[in-house]
């Protein structure tokens, strides 16, 4: 089994710089030794390189409009051919408007794929409703085919088109949501797990349900787009957004043990996204570091 990793050094779907050093931080981190000692074949494609754009003033209140449709342009194209060639892909951010192309490039190839979106934050704002225009906190929406006569035509992005119904999508983590989007989550009728849902069923129901959810009528890919914000700060501070009583680390690895453990795992698509890291590279190695060496994993593997 073979899994790709691309490195998208990328933070400008939001404010704060030091998360485009989250590929580096996560490769020093040790994930391509980790994942070959797992007896996976890696292939490390290296970072994709952003064009900067000289002209790219905001559209509306969103920046950088032009630079985030191009990344993820150049993003999809490269999913989309790492998931042609039968690879698993593991996209290493940056910020999380990255999952835009990500997951549209998966979509490319496996039209019919599951979103699993694990993160303190819904990232389901629209430019009518983000209260910061941040395109990080509005990926979800360009994604969704229901949200697509809500959304503006921003420059960057005529490239894609919305591909995904909303019962393909399911929230764990959510713990920060605007009112826009919360209106959204209930209008849509969106399958979420707010950590007060996780709280009081357990990870290993709310995995139960969001498999059955998606995999029940019938097998498909999955794309786990996983935010490091997810988890608690005590955790996972170096993140620009914490926001308290978030994942154990066993809950989240439970939740990628359980979509391991399914027959979906072909086809199966992964974002790691540092939503923005401390100003310092520190800031970016402290955000990895906590993770327990391999051979805890595998012996958690084992058990
Ligand atoms: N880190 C963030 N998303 O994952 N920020 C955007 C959320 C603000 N509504
Ligand atoms: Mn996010
Ligand atoms: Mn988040
Ligand atoms: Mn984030």
């Amino acid at each position: 089994h073979s899994i790709a990793i691309l490195g998208a050094p990328f933070s400008k779907g939001q404010k704060r710089r030091g998360v485009e050093h989250g590929p580096k931080a996560i490769r020093d981190a040790g994930l391509v030794e980790r994942l070959s000692n797992l007896d996976y074949t890696v292939h490390d494609f290296g970072d994709l390189s952003f064009p900067h754009l000289e002209k790219d003033e905001h559209f509306m209140h969103v920046p950088f409009p032009r630079s985030v449709g191009r990344a993820n342009k150049l993003l999809s194209n490269a999913v989309s051919s790492a998931v042609g060639a039968g690879h698993t892909c593991v996209m290493l951010g940056g910020d999380h408007s990255l999952a835009i192309g990500s997951v549209e490039g998966h979509s490319q190839q496996c039209p019919d794929l599951g979103l699993i979106w694990v993160d303190a934050h819904a990232d389901i704002n629209t430019p009518l409703t983000s209260p910061s225009g941040n395109l990080h906190g509005q990926s979800v929406a360009f994604l969704l085919k229901e949200l697509q006569d809500k959304m503006p035509d921003i420059p960057g992005f005529s490239w894609m088109k919305p591909f995904l119904s909303c019962t393909d999508l399911v929230y764990i983590g959510l713990r920060d949501v605007d009112p826009g989007e919360h209106y959204i989550l209930k209008n849509l009728g969106i399958q979420y797990f707010s950590m007060r849902d996780i709280d009081r069923m357990g990870m290993q129901r709310v995995m139960e349900v969001t498999l059955d959810h998606l995999l029940s009528r019938k097998q498909r890919p999955i794309h786990l787009s996983f935010d490091i914000d997810a988890f608690d700060p005590s955790l996972a501070p170096a993140t620009g957004t914490p926001v308290n009583g978030g994942l154990t680390y066993r809950e989240g690895i439970y939740i990628t043990e359980e979509i391991h453990n399914t027959e979906a795992t072909a086809g199966l698509a992964v974002d790691v996204i540092a939503s923005s890291l401390g100003q310092s590279r520190e800031g970016a190695n402290m955000a990895f570091q906590e993770i327990p060496s391999p051979k805890e994993d595998t012996e958690q593997l084992r058990l």
